[in-house]
């Protein structure tokens, strides 16, 4: 039994939206300083899963912790200043006249704090060069690509060296030098102990960074353990990750040599 309270605690977890339902029955415990990939094919409910654990989406059934407070009926004990979180696809750009620096010293900012500090500045551009944008500091976020603005809110999320990190696919639309820069300020986090959740169609680019994957199929966990190797061809642009299979509920044998096609 660890000493202290995990991390990210989520037990039993459900979850309806409309008539269905997304998530049956998710537990999932994430100690301080793990490094945990979510897996699945498209739909499984990975971004449902961050979703309910960041409170954005209400569970059905079950709770989630993060540090201990519990998300749901002690939202406000839950020191959010200490989580960072980039939703899938959000554009950083739309409607806001912002320069890259602007949006990402915003991530200084919360209800608590409204003044950013004196090393706001140079916090920013450190972030933006763990993402490569460092030399776009100063542009406008509405000329940014869907990548750039990606990595725009990554860095947003960086800036607040959060205890935990949690990226919903934060690879998507990233070239590969990006990749690089983003997964070696990933690896500077869990140097200094941060606890990292990421959502992830490929292991291949944060291999090394991983402790730990838990994959979903259909709203359940079916694995939870050491990370998979993904199938041949996975990485791929062509690649269909919906397979036939996938109609199918079984679960997957757990196991270092685990092969999950996702
Ligand atoms: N607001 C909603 N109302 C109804 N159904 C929803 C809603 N949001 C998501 N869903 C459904 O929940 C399922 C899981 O979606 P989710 O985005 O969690 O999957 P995912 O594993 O993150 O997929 P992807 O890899 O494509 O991002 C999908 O079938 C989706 O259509």
């Amino acid at each position: 039994m660890p000493v202290t309270d995990p991390t990210v605690r989520a037990e039993g977890l459900g979850v309806v939206l409309g008539e269905a339902a997304i998530l049956r029955g998710v537990d999932l415990s994430i100690d301080t300083g793990e490094s945990v990939a979510l897996l699945g094919a498209n739909g499984s409910g990975k971004s449902t899963l961050v979703r309910a654990i960041v409170g954005v989406t209400p569970v059905t059934r079950g709770h989630v912790h993060l540090f201990g407070a519990d998300v749901g009926s002690t939202r406000r004990r839950v020191p959010w200043h200490r989580v960072g979180y980039v939703p899938q696809r959000m554009a950083a750009g739309a409607g806001v006249r912002a320069s890259a620096l602007e949006v990402v010293t915003s991530g200084l900012l919360d209800n608590r704090r409204l003044w950013p500090g004196r090393d706001a500045r140079a916090r920013a551009l450190a972030a933006l060069e763990a993402v490569g944008l460092a030399d776009r500091a100063g542009e406008s976020v509405q000329v940014f690509s869907g990548g750039q603005q990606q990595r725009v809110l990554v860095a947003r999320a960086l800036v607040r060296r959060p205890d935990l990190l949690i990226l919903d696919e934060p690879l998507a639309g990233m070239d590969r030098e990006s990749k690089e820069a983003l997964a070696g300020s990933l690896g500077e986090l869990r140097e200094r102990g941060a606890t990292l959740l990421v959502v992830l169609h490929e292991m291949a680019e944060l291999t090394g960074l991983v402790d730990r994957a838990v994959v979903l199929r259909h709203g359940r966990v079916v694995h939870d353990g050491a990370p998979p190797r993904p199938a041949a061809g996975h990485d791929d642009p062509a690649h269909d990750h919906v397979h036939p299979h996938e109609a199918e509920d079984t679960v997957a044998p757990a196991g270092p040599n685990l092969r999950v096609e996702l």
